[in-house]
């Protein structure tokens, strides 16, 4: 067998969100968020399930943490609650939300765990979203004031910040496919919004710098790979459209300062602007310290003229697939973050989520997730040719530490390295949390 090693100096953690994990959906003082709204509408989330209580992890992070220290993470990325801090998403703070966080960090530090920290991860405030959510240029400012807030806050204690988790999930999957809150399937409205996020994060890096605090600040979108079924030229374009919608949009206009061409080509021809302010490209563009890499799936993809947005279609080919029904694709992961090195050049990067979907029970007290297990060492295996090719690879942190809410699945997919019994909320360590445990214990693992 081969055996995968890895930098002595790799942070290794794990990664979770607020609405997911916490519960407490109306305790001390916090606001309603748009996933409060959408998840309480009938047919949005499968079998009507909701954040209301989710991991209960508001009054339980203690038993969290000790599971993260017995695992051996030294850093844990975790999201904050926007309405818990601001109910209305702007005005009047409550304390209560901030003090939360407070012995929420604390905890975590007095153990030896590094807090990263991710201020947007989906639960935008409903009182913005009823002033037109992040259409409105006014969000973006009001993400600004929430975010400059928390830097000086928890000056000292945060030292890794996360402006934007998967801009490309907050605009496209859910303004224009519109399977998560709030819904929309409008390509005008998703791209505007897209514009907009990538914009409230160069305003929350601008007051993280003007504040002189100490700490890093990055952003974390996500990206699938897409291989092209042939080497046709049409194929090959096809495949580029897919994955500029992932990769070029989001990473050019902060790494390049201006959005991709080809694809302000395309979204023109589908009659799509983007109104694009003086000085929003200079917010954008400025350094970052970090970029979160969030990374499944891919697949092979050709040409399929006038079908869906891009002119393509994923084509089936065998890959093994996750109970989310999302392809195997290692490869993939490999490709991309050469691509990223290719194209944007040695910024440090987290894998700031990686990890697979798998609804193994728990029997006689033990959850046999082998097939975990193979996706972990198959994608860190990855990982590991990567940056022997020299990619900046500073961490890896796993999706995630326990099972949680699943947006539009609910809790029907699992994805965590710990069980949760949504009835009882007790939590049960699986095999792979063990396996996990091991392998950042040694810094290798045997492939
Ligand atoms: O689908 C798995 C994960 N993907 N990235 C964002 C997270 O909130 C999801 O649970």
């Amino acid at each position: 067998m081969a055996i995968i090693e890895f930098p002595k100096d790799i942070r290794w953690g794990a990664a979770t969100a607020a609405y997911q994990i916490e519960g407490a959906a109306t305790k001390d003082g916090r606001g309603l968020s748009i996933w409060d709204t959408f998840s309480k509408t009938p047919g949005k989330v499968l079998n009507g399930d909701n954040g209301d209580i989710a991991c209960d992890s508001y009054h339980r992070y203690e038993e969290d943490i000790e599971l993260m220290k017995e695992l051996g993470i030294d850093i844990y990325r975790f999201s904050v609650s926007w309405p818990r801090i601001f109910p209305t998403g702007t005005g009047e703070v409550n304390q209560s939300g901030l003090q939360y966080y407070h012995d929420f960090v604390d905890a975590l530090l007095a153990n030896g765990i590094e807090p990263m920290c991710t201020l947007y991860h989906w639960d935008l405030p409903q009182a913005l979203q009823d002033k037109g959510g992040w259409e409105n240029r006014e969000t973006v400012d009001a993400f600004a004031e929430y975010s400059d807030l928390m830097f000086k806050e928890f000056d000292g204690k945060i030292k890794k910040w996360i402006t934007i988790n998967e801009p490309w999930c907050v605009s496209f999957l859910s303004n224009f496919i519109g399977i998560h809150a709030p819904g929309y399937q409008n390509l005008q409205l998703a791209t505007t919004i897209s514009h907009h996020l990538l914009l409230a994060h160069g305003k929350a890096v601008t007051k993280f710098r003007e504040s002189g605090l100490t700490g890093e600040i990055g952003y974390a979108p996500n990206l699938e790979w897409n291989e092209p079924y042939s080497n046709k030229q049409e194929d090959i374009d096809a495949c580029n459209r897919g994955m500029g919608w992932f990769i070029e949009w989001f990473f050019d206009p902060v790494f390049k300062g201006s959005y991709p061409q080809f694809m302000l080509d395309w979204f023109e021809k589908k009659g799509v602007t983007l109104s694009i302010q003086d000085g929003d490209m200079a917010f954008i563009h400025q350094p970052i310290d970090f970029v979160g890499i969030n990374y499944y799936t891919g697949s092979v993809v050709r040409y399929k003229e006038n079908h869906e947005l891009f002119d393509n279609e994923k084509v089936d080919i065998g890959y093994e697939k996750t109970d989310f029904d999302w392809n195997i694709y290692p490869e993939g992961f490999y490709k991309a973050l050469s691509k990223l090195k290719d194209q944007y050049g040695q910024i440090p990067i987290y894998i700031t989520e990686n990890g697979a979907c798998y609804n193994d029970g728990v029997e006689n007290g033990r959850v046999k997730d082998q097939r975990r297990i193979d996706y972990l060492k198959q994608h860190l295996t990855s990982l590991s040719r990567a940056i022997d090719s020299g990619v900046n690879i500073k961490g890896y942190l796993t999706w995630s530490l326990l099972d949680n809410f699943e947006w539009a699945e609910g809790y029907d997919k699992r994805f965590g390295i710990i069980h949760v019994d949504f009835n009882t909320l007790e939590r049960t360590k699986k095999d792979s949390y063990y396996w996990y445990k091991q392998t950042i214990k040694n810094g290798w693992f045997d492939m």
